[in-house]
């Protein structure tokens, strides 16, 4: 993997409806991360946390039925800059949730360095809503049907271009949670889905290979997206949506671990760990954890 590494902070909890995500990237910190990679060997550059503007600059009852539509679409078009100008460099960039929104503007400011850029989506869902199907009107939900092309013209037109990602070159890992017009989509788009019957019955080892052996010959670069919620809620239970029945703390790891082998992945966020809604941080410290695993952490 690259040797620089940017950090890049996103305290925002707009894309939801439960505060306190927010304060991610500082309980991601206060965990040790910068540090943890630091002794890995890796050269940090932290660029702190974007600033994000509240609601109340903004008129209340916004004319969109998508929550916080313009400060999501603020905070994204900050993050793609920056993120853009990272790759530039040639860092890889890391990013700290934040809500699962903010995948928007990490996808939109890495995808145009690549023909064809991959992403794992490690999560309990798909977030492939858009206006139309969504149950909640929560930008966190949709991030990657904007990805695609699909949704509110303000959020797909981010950084200048769409789509950012084919289907094709999507792999979902984890999913247990699909609203119906994500089913459709991912069956009309024929999207890449293991979801817990899968890892259950395959193993994650086998669901990781098979997902490096999908992304490997059709991709440029692989974005890797961990949602928190992606794990079971008894392991991390910081979550503003948690789901129950997801991978496990060794499961993982063992994914990081084996993507770590492979050094496909050439950027990742964590996002949706919410410390209010934690247990001394033991989220965040998971994060963190499986951030050393992704970026080479071994005990032998
Ligand atoms: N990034 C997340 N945690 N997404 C949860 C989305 C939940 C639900 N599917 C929705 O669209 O409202
Ligand atoms: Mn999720
Ligand atoms: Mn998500």
């Amino acid at each position: 993997m690259k040797s620089n590494i940017s950090i890049i902070g996103v305290p925002m909890d707009l894309g939801q409806s439960r505060r306190g995500v927010d304060m991610g990237p500082s309980a991601m910190r206060y965990a040790g991360a910068v540090e943890r990679l630091e002794a890995l060997g890796y050269k940090l550059h932290d660029h702190g946390d974007i600033s994000i503007t509240r609601p109340d600059k903004y008129e209340t009852g916004q004319a969109y039925k998508l929550k916080n539509l313009l400060q999501v679409v603020e905070a994204n078009e900050i993050l793609a800059m920056i993120i853009d100008q990272a790759v530039e460099k040639g860092n890889f960039p890391l990013v700290f949730g934040g809500d699962h929104s903010i995948a928007i503007g990490s996808l939109a400011g890495i995808a145009k360095h690549y023909d064809q850029l991959g992403v794992i989506w490690y999560d309990a869902h798909g977030d492939l809503n858009t206006e139309e199907t969504s149950p909640s009107g929560n930008i966190h939900g949709m991030p990657l049907a904007v990805s695609l092309g699909l949704g509110h013209e303000k959020l797909t037109s981010i950084a200048g271009y769409t789509p950012k990602v084919k289907s094709e070159n999507i792999v979902i890992i984890g999913a247990r949670s699909l609203d119906p017009g994500e089913k459709e989509l991912i069956r009309r788009k024929g999207i890449q889905v293991f979801t817990m019957h899968e890892v259950d019955r395959l193993g994650m080892a086998i669901v990781i290979e098979r997902a490096i052996s999908y992304l490997k010959p059709r991709t440029d670069g692989v974005h890797l997206s961990v949602d928190l919620d992606g794990l079971d809620p008894s392991e991390a239970p910081g979550v503003g949506t948690p789901v129950i029945g997801g991978m496990t703390y060794r499961e993982s790891h063992l994914a990081m671990e084996m993507l770590a082998e492979t050094g496909m992945i050439t950027s990742a966020e964590f996002v949706e760990v919410n410390p209010i809604l934690d247990e001394k941080n033991k989220t965040a410290t998971l994060a963190v954890g499986l951030m050393g695993s992704l970026f080479g952490e071994k005990l032998k």
